[in-house]
């Protein structure tokens, strides 16, 4: 595999590799390099091509569903920012995004409401899922849930990888997550003629969601979109291949690695969308309490040694938001918090109201 920082493709990983002691340490080596240099890499032979093409399967179905439908889920009745949300709602980079998604979770109680209202606001994000109020099949439903589930899973097997891949005990990153995942499904309408070409899709960004991103590209294989931004400035094309998933990096672990694991930017354009594209993201939890301090100081000396490729960012890079890395906020709850209003201001003003001024001013 040729390992340099200005990537011009995006490294596959093949999971099966973990497996065999022979190949095991040229995985573990593949997946630095992935991990240093390029932030993004497609899974390849994850053992879950039945849930994966259960999701493939019932998105177009999802989607299919009337205007009233999708409003018995709408995202506005959820102070979680669990539910449906219609195109141009959701704002990234300043512009309105062009994709309908349906977000879920794995299932929880009110945590927030539970706890008498006692615990910092954050908590607030975690709650009901909205799945049992779809109106749809079982059978839809149950591939949902365990597509959540599977994924789970799986980003805690990847995780402790990534955790030997940097010369750390395989539980390293445990005490940072939570056990609540969010997942995305979403559709990108394909361009019509009343809009610009190179209409945003989603707007350039680093995953502010979750620690690690497991993207599913769930249209054919000639349906591209989304593309990441290399240290030249050069948007590089991620093609879909079949049976893949995409992993990269969020923006807390960039803050646990002080930098040495970076959280790439990406996007989604539509210009070359002659259909729509669907896709499902599923954002491994972050622990909502987690402090910068703790963010910071935890593996500092560890990461202290290593080369974190002091290159400057490319120019793009540079503007997009990152209130955790700013160390504004003192705990990741708090940013996520923020962000989330940012992005569904509606959502935010509805169920914030208290702290909605305060986090639109503050850029
Ligand atoms: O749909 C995609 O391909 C990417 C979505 C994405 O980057 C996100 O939702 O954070
Ligand atoms: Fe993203």
């Amino acid at each position: 595999m040729e390992r340099t920082p200005d990537f011009s493709a995006i490294p596959v990983i093949d999971l099966s590799r973990c497996y065999d002691p022979s190949t095991r340490p040229e995985l573990l080596a593949d997946l630095r390099h992935m991990l240093t240099d390029v932030g993004f890499l497609y899974l390849i032979n994850h053992r879950l091509s039945d849930v994966t093409n259960a999701i493939i399967d019932i998105l177009p179905q999802l989607f299919a569903l009337s205007p009233e439908q999708k409003c018995e889920v709408a995202l506005i009745n959820s102070p979680h920012f669990l539910g449906y949300s219609g195109e141009a709602t959701e704002t990234t980079a300043g512009q309105p995004d062009m994709r309908e998604q349906f977000e879920f979770a794995t299932a929880s109680s009110d945590v927030w409401e539970d706890g008498g209202r006692k615990g910092p606001l954050f908590q607030r994000l975690q709650g009901p899922n909205q799945v049992r109020s779809l109106p749809v099949s079982s059978k839809i439903r149950g591939a949902i849930t365990s597509y959540i589930s599977s994924l789970s899973d799986l980003s805690i097997t990847f995780l402790s990888l990534v955790a030997e891949a940097l010369n750390l005990s395989p539980d390293s990153f445990d005490h940072f997550l939570s056990n609540f995942n969010r997942l995305k499904l979403i559709r990108y309408p394909p361009p019509n003629s009343t809009r610009d070409t190179k209409t945003q899709g989603v707007g350039p960004h680093k995953d502010s969601s979750g620690w690690f991103t497991f993207l599913l590209q769930a249209s054919g294989p000639d349906v591209k979109g989304l593309q990441v931004l290399n240290n030249n400035g050069d948007w590089i094309d991620v093609a879909p291949i079949e049976g893949s998933l995409v992993v990269n990096i969020g923006q807390a672990f960039e803050v646990v690695t002080h930098g040495v694991c970076k959280a790439t930017v990406h996007r989604v354009i539509l210009d070359r969308l002659r259909e729509g594209r669907y896709s499902a993201a599923f954002f491994q939890g972050i622990r909502g309490s987690l402090t910068r301090t703790e963010a910071t100081e935890t593996l500092r000396h560890h990461f202290e040694g290593w080369d974190a490729k002091g290159k400057p960012a490319a120019i793009a890079a540079q503007d997009v938001e990152s209130p955790f890395l700013r160390g504004k906020y003192e705990t990741w709850g708090e940013s996520q918090l923020r962000t989330k209003i940012r992005s569904h201001q509606d959502v935010g003003r509805r169920w914030y109201q208290e702290v909605w001024d305060g986090y639109m001013e503050d850029v």
